[in-house]
């Protein structure tokens, strides 16, 4: 692996309350300080491992230094119907006095009520009156976190995906801007964009060169999985996609809290859906048109499209109630770094051992903070597979 693109937790982390951590998609409220240091863990054992790390922060800064870009994520924030024109105004105002580090904060963690200034000749209007002061003018994005979920490179194409959950969806302006505007990435070849049916990127997963399985459930939809194998099969980065149908739930709401890569012919599975998950075949048509075949057993289908024999399968924990734990707490969400050399959450311990005992090496990291927002080291990491731009 190259490179990965992380984002180290800040200030909309703090946001969390009791209040809003529900939309917010978090179980819990994080204790940011421990969370930030989770995150450095992460990072440096990925670059032990020669892994270059990118921080969305700062290449959004870098990014805003670019004035369409700046232009374009401000009017993004600001073009919201809840601010009405009196507070649009007052907030695009105090937006341009932000340099490019201090904005990408404010883009990221977002703008309390209380972190506005207003006066006379710097109204916020009925709507800034009104507003309850826990509020946020500006909402945070906590989520930012899960980089996986935002993008998805394929080969040298990056997919801006287009995320369900309203607290998520502006997630992906960032992403977006970034790879269209910052000089390591312009002229990035783009495959899919936020505008069309929803996908995200920890329903993708990548089993081998040509064959991509998409999960479809609480977040993609079919209707995202028949646009993403277009765009691929056009793009010709692809033979066959496998679409998975998962249980639309908290617990499975990508494909990747279920399964994960772990060497060229292994997975670590949820063994509850091991052998009753299915997959539909879709393989593109001589008009162009995605042709479905299915379904079929998840494995098999696997394994033909592979071309293996078989896909070999490591089950989560042990006992089941250890599998249900170490699900819910990313047991399988493990991030392959290499074949046979990934990275997994500490505490998932019956799944490690699991997975050492089928000889694949395991990194641990803390992430007993980290966590509580349901993702582990493969939601919260994205592979980037491009080179830097070179001329031409
Ligand atoms: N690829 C993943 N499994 N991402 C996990 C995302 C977790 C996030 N709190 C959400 O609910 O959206």
């Amino acid at each position: 692996m190259g490179t990965v693109l992380l984002h180290r937790p800040g200030r909309e982390l703090a946001r969390l309350t009791p209040r809003n951590n529900d939309s917010l998609l978090f179980d819990g409220i994080p204790w940011v300080g421990r969370a930030q240091e989770e995150h450095d863990t992460f990072a440096a054992a990925l670059r032990a491992r020669g892994v270059e790390v990118l921080y969305v922060s700062q290449l959004l800064a870098e990014t805003l230094a670019v004035p369409e870009a700046r232009a374009e994520l401000t009017a993004g924030v600001v073009d919201d119907t809840r601010l009405g024109d009196t507070l649009r105004r007052r907030v695009a105002d105090h937006l341009t006095y932000l340099d490019p580090v201090a904005l990408a904060a404010v883009l990221i963690g977002g703008l309390a009520h209380d972190e506005l200034r207003t006066s006379a000749d710097r109204p916020g209007g009925l709507v800034y009156t009104l507003m309850p002061s826990n509020e946020f003018v500006i909402d945070p994005l906590p989520n930012l976190l899960f980089t996986r979920d935002s993008s998805v490179w394929v080969r040298d194409r990056a997919a801006v995906t287009s995320l369900a959950m309203p607290a998520r969806r502006r997630e992906t302006t960032l992403t977006d801007a970034i790879y269209r505007y910052h000089p390591r990435f312009v002229g990035t070849r783009m495959l899919y964009d936020p505008a069309l049916e929803p996908v995200e990127g920890g329903d993708v997963l990548l089993l081998a060169e040509g064959v991509i399985a998409i999960g479809v459930g609480e977040r993609t939809t079919p209707a995202g999985a028949e646009r993403l194998a277009r765009r691929v099969f056009g793009a010709q980065l692809a033979h066959t996609i496998l679409v998975v149908p998962i249980a639309q739930e908290r617990a499975t709401m990508h494909l990747d809290t279920i399964v994960t890569m772990v060497d060229a012919d292994a997975v670590i599975m949820y063994p509850k859906y091991a052998h009753s998950l299915q997959a539909y075949t879709v393989i593109a048509g001589a008009d162009g048109e995605p042709q479905v075949d299915g379904p079929a057993p998840f494995l098999r289908a696997a394994a033909d499209a592979m071309d293996i024999g078989t896909l070999r399968v490591i089950d989560t924990g042990l006992d089941p109630v250890t599998a249900e734990r170490e699900q819910w707490d990313d047991g399988n969400n493990t991030l392959a770094i290499a074949p046979r050399l990934c990275v997994a959450y500490e505490r998932n311990v019956e799944t490690n051992a699991q997975l050492e005992r089928a000889g694949i090496e395991v990194i641990r990291i803390p992430g007993s903070e980290l966590g509580s927002g349901r993702g582990g080291p493969r939601c919260m990491s994205c592979p980037m597979l491009r080179e830097p731009t070179s001329a031409g």
